[in-house]
């Protein structure tokens, strides 16, 4: 379980933004680098049409007549189980609807995570340029607030279209994004082109050496508010950190570790053994409350939690879980 995982890519992003267009490349870029791409395609409507432009023996899953983040729940963790236990898969690109909340959608992907052998890597999301750009300037509607929290929620942001736009009316857009989210490389685009290798690095970076990198940007950031400028170029923004007990740890120093967990950390969820109860838990953080409820997983389910937030230092979570571990090991005599 805790060996080879598939790096899961979300793809979000307006309706018409261009994520298919992105879809399309990073397929053949990935097919061509000898690593087998699948796709999960969420449409709100009952056709997959843009599976059409996928080609045939890319594995694929629709999704249709709904949003994964709302009607569809569940469905995304069972199309993610049917991919990574039929088929011989390295990489998942789960394109969400245009209208879908990204939080939700994260939420689902490191739900899955708990149990099955995937990493969400990277939420990408395409930014139609012009439209976002009318928006701001008119109405700031729900679809202006459901575009802010898409490019909010990015590691990498493509904003895209850009050769519909004046190059004023082209740095206001970039300025907005950017003022957004300072944390998601951002590049501008026509026609979704950027250099896919930029996709493979958000996974590398974000599964080891971004762990030292995040604890200096954080400790950056708390010393100086107004360096946070120099930071642009992380990739590091909304992010996860799965951890694999290797023993059972003490279920009041877990209580106290989890209530003590920094405010970076908004979210965090996983199943557990513990050193001194009989049954197993599922337990729950979110909004700074926590819930542990007893259950018996079906399958082989491994000891472990996720923990997501912005910015938060993996480092300092991963040292004291093992610290915990350690604790709780009756041979462990020092
Ligand atoms: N002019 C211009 N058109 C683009 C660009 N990128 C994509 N398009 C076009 O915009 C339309 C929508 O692109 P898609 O890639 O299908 O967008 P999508 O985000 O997958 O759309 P939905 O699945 O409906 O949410 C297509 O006709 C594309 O050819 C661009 O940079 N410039």
């Amino acid at each position: 379980m805790t060996n080879k995982r598939v790096n899961v890519y979300i793809l979000s992003g307006f309706l018409g933004s261009g994520k298919t267009t992105l879809l399309t490349k990073a397929i053949t870029y990935f097919t061509e680098a000898g690593r087998k791409p699948a796709v999960i395609m969420n449409e709100i409507g009952e056709v997959n049409l843009d599976g059409q432009l996928i080609a045939e023996e890319v594995p694929m899953s629709d999704l249709l007549g709904g949003c994964i983040c709302c009607s569809s729940r569940g469905d995304l963790a069972t199309a993610l189980n049917d991919l990574v236990t039929k088929e011989q898969i390295d990489v998942i690109f789960v394109e969400s609807t245009g209208v879908a909340n990204p939080m939700e959608i994260i939420d689902e992907v490191t739900d899955a995570s708990l149990v099955l052998p995937i990493e969400l890597s990277a939420m990408i999301t395409v930014v139609d340029a012009p439209q976002l750009l009318e928006l701001n300037r008119t109405s700031r509607g729900k679809t202006f607030r459901l575009m802010r929290d898409q490019i909010r929620c990015a590691n990498l942001l493509l904003l895209n279209k850009t050769d519909l736009l004046q190059e004023e009316a082209l740095e206001e857009v970039h300025e907005l994004v950017r003022e957004w989210n300072p944390y998601a490389d951002l590049h501008k685009t026509v026609f979704s082109q950027i250099d896919l290798q930029l996709i493979e690095n958000i996974h590398v970076e974000a599964s080891d050496e971004a762990r030292t990198a995040a604890v200096h940007d954080h400790a950056v950031e708390s010393d100086d508010k107004h360096t946070h400028e120099a930071h642009h170029h992380s990739h590091r923004h909304v992010m996860a950190y799965t951890h694999f007990f290797e023993r059972a740890v003490d279920s009041g120093a877990f209580e106290e570790f989890i209530s003590k967990l920094p405010q970076e950390v908004y979210r965090a969820k996983g199943v557990l053994t513990f050193s001194d109860t009989s049954s197993r838990f599922l337990f729950q953080y979110a909004y700074r409350e926590m819930d542990f409820v007893k259950i018996t997983p079906k399958g082989n389910v491994p000891d472990v939690a996720v923990f997501i937030g912005e910015n938060f230092a993996k480092d300092a979570i991963r040292s004291e879980l093992l610290r915990l571990e350690k604790s709780s090991d009756p041979t462990d005599t020092k």
